[in-house]
């Protein structure tokens, strides 16, 4: 598992850890490895050119002391400080010292730079980059130069992952002692490139539940669900999805392709696409309405393509798990949810949770993690939110939200959502807790998509038809 920590816990951390060590001990820690990465990053160091972006708090500092390591290795190093008699005063002090120097002009500098250090905030960073370092990020980009983030690209807001104004554009991130939430969240993760964590020995002072987790393929083999050899069809779970409409009948084949191959036993159909669902899966069980007398069901499925059409208050008064998905989603009544005596899985994506809150879509874009945790809220329900990061939140606020790690954005194609709420409702039916229902459908879907895909276009239908492989992937140890 990874795990993402908020500002407040890791500052937290740090205080603790740091009565125990000898003053600046953590900040050479963190400039160890910071300067181990950008030699990495560099191949040779000796006679590489390497700019220090240098901001006036220790995320600057961490940058210096780095930058020092780096000019004992023979890298010619330049400081650009960006409100100059504010810098960090030992890190400086250090940087020239080892033989490091103060640009005189950034821009030349940055320009011929082989890398440069994003030192300008850390997590003491807020609201977007201040005016004066904004055209110092953007010739760091432009400049051709590999850009590697101190901690967490300037600019990004390390506990939610919003971007409120310009950011650095990081290739990757080093950051120091855990993950920061915003670091697996976009749109932050996006600029921070690829990240790496090094290890400053925050580990025994970090408490046990972070804010934010996402799995790995050993967490997922340990959830996935399993036939004993005493299995049969009605033990593995049975689930039932309502979904399609004369309008959307491929809604209806989509959804019961991701069911038919998420664990659960058996996939009954009840809905107007029985004749598309039959044609294309056989196996499908098909039943006239109402889903009440469809035969024993421990999940069901609710809401892809279904338009109109009735559906979702009839499955919503079952006392099984529901996903509630799609056109399902419209007008969905918290009190409804509220009062089930089973969970409830909501799965939508930005513009129908932006719907269920009441706000703009942009609004839920902006600010994942909160909305997500709004709509758990709200609903008292389990909701996972699709999109470019997508989330998953239990209504218990005290438990950390999901992140998937597995998503590709050639998932944005139509149909993919309806895969992914037959695999999941599939996955609860199987016995699983909505928070693993939900993660561990993201994570196959995302898996799926990526290995069929290999940076070409997909389609929804090939996602499913790749599940399996997904599945076999991340069980083979
Ligand atoms: N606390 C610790 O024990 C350790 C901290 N470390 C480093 O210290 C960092 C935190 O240092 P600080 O608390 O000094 O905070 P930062 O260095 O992250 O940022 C604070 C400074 O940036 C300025 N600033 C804030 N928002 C800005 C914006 N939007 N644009 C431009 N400037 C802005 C502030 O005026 C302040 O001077 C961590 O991210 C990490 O890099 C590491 O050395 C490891 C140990
Ligand atoms: N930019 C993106 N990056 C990664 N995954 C994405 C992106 N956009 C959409 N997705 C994923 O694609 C799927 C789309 O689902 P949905 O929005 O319900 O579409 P549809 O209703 O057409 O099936 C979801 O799993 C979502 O997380
Ligand atoms: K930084």
């Amino acid at each position: 598992m990874r795990l993402g920590y908020s500002v407040e816990t890791v500052r937290a951390a740090e205080g603790e850890l740091m009565a125990r060590l000898p003053e600046g001990a953590l900040m050479q820690r963190a400039a160890a490895g910071l300067a181990a990465a950008a030699a990495g990053l560099l191949g040779r160091v000796y006679g590489a050119r390497v700019v220090l972006l240098v901001g006036s708090g220790d995320n600057g500092g961490d940058a210096l002391y780095a930058g020092a390591r780096l000019v004992r290795r023979g890298a010619g190093v330049s400081a650009v400080l960006i409100t100059p008699g504010r810098a960090h005063t030992a890190g400086l002090a250090a940087l020239l010292r080892a033989g490091g120097r103060v640009a005189d002009d950034p821009y030349e500098v940055l320009a011929a730079a082989d890398l440069v250090l994003d030192g300008i905030t850390g997590i003491g960073g807020h609201g977007g980059l201040r005016p004066d370092a904004v055209p110092l990020a953007r010739a760091a980009h432009g400049s051709g130069a590999v850009v590697l983030a101190v901690d967490l690209p300037s600019g990004v807001e390390a506990d939610t992952g919003e971007v409120g104004g310009e950011a650095v554009r990081a290739d990757a991130t080093v950051t120091f002692g855990a993950y920061k939430t915003g670091l697996l969240i976009d749109p932050a993760r996006e600029y921070a490139g690829a990240v790496r964590l090094v290890d400053i020995g925050l580990g025994p002072h970090l408490p046990s539940v972070p804010e934010l987790e996402a799995l790995q393929h050993a967490d997922v083999a340990h959830l996935l669900p399993v036939p004993a050899a005493e299995s049969d069809k009605y033990r593995r779970g049975v689930v039932g999805v309502v979904a399609g409409s004369a309008r959307y009948p491929g809604a209806a084949v989509l959804a019961v392709a991701g069911a038919l191959r998420g664990g659960a036993g058996a996939v009954r159909y009840v809905g107007p696409g029985s004749d598309a669902v039959i044609a294309r899966f056989p196996e499908a069980l098909v039943h006239g309405w109402p889903p009440s007398k469809a035969g024993r069901v421990q999940a069901w499925v609710v809401g892809p393509g279904l338009g109109d059409s009735p559906g979702v208050d009839e499955v919503l008064d079952s006392d099984v798990p529901v996903l509630v998905d799609a056109d399902g989603l419209r007008g969905l009544d918290p009190a409804v949810v509220r009062a089930r005596s089973a969970p409830t899985l909501l799965t939508p994506h930005a513009g129908e949770a932006a719907a269920l809150l009441g706000v703009a879509r942009e609004e839920v874009e902006g600010t994942r993690l909160a909305s997500v945790r709004a709509l758990a809220a709200k609903y008292g329900a389990t909701v996972l939110l699709k999109g470019s990061t997508t989330l998953v939140a239990d209504p218990d606020p005290r438990r950390a939200v999901r992140v998937n790690p597995t998503g590709t954005s050639w998932l944005a194609t139509a149909g993919s959502g309806d895969v992914l709420s037959g695999l999941t409702g599939s996955l609860l039916a199987a016995g699983l807790a909505p928070l693993d229902a939900g993660s561990v459908g993201a994570y196959l879907h995302g898996l799926a998509a990526r290995l069929v895909s290999r940076d070409a276009p997909v389609s929804a239908h090939d996602v499913a038809t790749a599940l399996p492989q997904a599945w076999r992937d991340t069980t083979t140890p």
